[in-house]
């Protein structure tokens, strides 16, 4: 099977996303984890003299992976601009450069104002004088798509004069996303057939939502290397996502990669927090929807000989099937979420859960998995007022030039304790007097993983805000949602589901210890 190699933009193209900067911990962070443990073939982490401190993290993933034997991996976007960055790529240690050509006629003579043969020999000059410093080329051809369509003539003659030059690979972009699959096929294989010897890569962008498909014609087609980012970052409405690339190679072409599948998903997530843009919940492979079962018959047909299995198994991409809870998840899904959560129910009890479960799905409520053992309790009987945490009183407040002071008291399985604190922001200093307590009965605190606050999807009301508060106690993450009218009282009701929720896990694990020790 032939090799295709992948080469990641994340930090240079995906950096390109409007309102994405990384620092250079993060850069080197996303670097190690692209080559060391996705195993991606190059990865692309800067452009040169955008500042100095794209220089300084240059340098350090220079210094990196020199260290560990992958400085050849390292590749940063240079300019036809006489010596200027050749020069500063050289001096932050990377030995490669994806120089950037015209690939269009209308580019250059709009752009550098140049004739073809001038153009020509700028990339000459600029070739040799990499080659005097060690440096490896590869060439893009900026706005190689149109130039195929409007000026092919151009193409072939800026190609037919540098195919013998010292250039490692030729970078095929189709720079404004404007190929659909045929274009992306013939263009690619006419380059394949023109230059049979030459390597090239593609390089998609996706604005007509087309990335991945043209990927998948470009690799048809004979290509190379494909270019990918992570999340599908990237300029505009960004570059060819990662992940499905790497999924659809892998089951639906004979191509063999390095990529390990597995990592995917840790990799994404980091990404997401460092850039800041959230993955949406419906992406492909990585959106934390994209495993979840809604449909009750899927669930069903999940238990019966795998009815519903196809190839996109959640494992291979580090993650797990769910089953979503609402109106059209019925009976299955709830039975497989209780099965999670270690419950098991009399027929009659379901049928009332069920019915529950399906009322507050068609008000648009959304149920988690959290709130299951609530629905349980509630539909025999047990009300918030019965959990063993209760939240009595409170005083919160707010003022200019002086930190948020809370005082709370709460009740523990009966007994009253009192808390003070202040705090960064209202619900921090709610959580330290939480906490000052929690020191005080020696319990282990929960980390706060995320906090969300919005209005509830569907307008439900508009005097209504929804907190979202994931924590995570002792290697499980637990996520809580509260409603209220106010956003630090929507957080408090969605905390106090949370300590119970502990609450009661701790107490069945202790429960389970007990039996072991009989
Ligand atoms: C800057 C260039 C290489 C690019 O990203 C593109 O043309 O899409």
């Amino acid at each position: 099977m032939r090799s295709l190699e992948i080469m990641d933009t994340t930090l240079r193209d995906g950096e390109q996303t409007s309102g994405v900067s990384f620092n250079s911990e993060e850069k080197l962070g996303v670097a190690k984890l692209l080559l060391q443990s996705l195993k991606v073939d190059r990865i692309e982490v800067a452009s040169a003299r955008v500042s100095e401190g794209e220089f300084q993290a240059v340098k350090r993933i220079t210094k990196w992976a020199e260290e560990n034997d992958c400085l050849d991996k390292i590749e940063v976007l240079g300019f036809i601009d006489g010596t200027a960055s050749l020069d500063w790529i050289h001096a932050s240690g990377a030995r490669v450069v994806n120089l950037l050509s015209k690939g269009s006629l209308k580019h250059l003579q709009g752009q550098l104002k140049k004739s073809p043969g001038q153009h020509v020999q700028d990339i000459k000059d600029a070739v040799a004088y990499a080659s005097n410093l060690g440096i490896k080329v590869n060439l893009y051809l900026e706005d190689w798509s149109n130039g195929m369509i409007s000026s092919r003539d151009y193409v072939w003659y800026l190609m037919d004069e540098l195919q013998h030059e010292n250039i490692q690979r030729f970078m095929l972009p189709d720079t404004l996303g404007v190929l659909n699959q045929v274009q992306a096929f013939d263009f690619c294989y006419a380059c394949r057939e023109r230059y049979p010897k030459l390597h090239f890569d593609f390089h998609a962008h996706n604005d007509y939502d087309l990335a991945v498909a043209n990927v998948y014609s470009s690799i048809l087609a004979g290509i190379n290397g494909i270019h990918t980012t992570v999340n599908g970052l990237g300029e505009r409405a960004g570059n060819a996502p990662l992940a499905s690339v790497i999924g659809v190679i892998n089951d639906h072409l004979a191509r063999k990669i390095n990529v390990d599948e597995n990592k995917i998903n840790i990799v994404s997530r980091i990404v997401e927090t460092f850039s800041g843009i959230r993955i949406p919940r419906n992406k492909p492979l990585v959106g934390e929807n994209v495993f979840t079962q809604t449909c009750g018959v899927h669930a069903d047909g999940d238990s019966k000989d795998d009815l519903y299995f196809n190839r996109l198994m959640p494992e291979r991409f580090g993650r797990e099937r769910k089953y979503a809870l609402g109106k059209t998840s019925g009976k299955a899904n709830i039975k497989k979420n209780l099965e999670e959560l270690g419950i098991t129910l009399e027929e009659e009890t379901m049928k009332l859960v069920t019915k529950r479960v399906i009322e507050l799905g068609d008000k648009k409520e959304v149920v988690t998995i959290d709130d299951l053992p609530y629905i349980v309790s509630d539909v025999l009987n047990q009300t918030m007022d019965e959990m063993p945490i209760q939240i009595k009183h409170y005083s919160l407040s707010l003022s200019k030039g002086m930190r948020p002071f809370v005082s709370i008291n709460l009740e523990v399985n009966g007994k009253m304790y009192e808390g003070t604190s202040s705090g960064d922001g209202q619900f921090d200093a709610f959580m330290n007097a939480i906490w000052s307590i929690y020191d005080e009965l020696g319990r282990e605190r929960p980390i706060l993983i995320d906090y969300l606050v919005r209005i509830p999807p569907g307008g439900k009301s508009d005097a209504l805000v929804e907190a979202f508060i994931a924590w995570n106690y002792k290697g499980k993450e637990f996520k809580t949602r509260g409603l209220d009218p106010d956003q630090i009282e929507a957080a408090i009701k969605a905390t106090l589901r949370m300590l119970n929720l502990i609450e009661q896990h701790d107490n069945v694990l202790a429960g389970q210890l007990s039996d072991n020790n009989k």
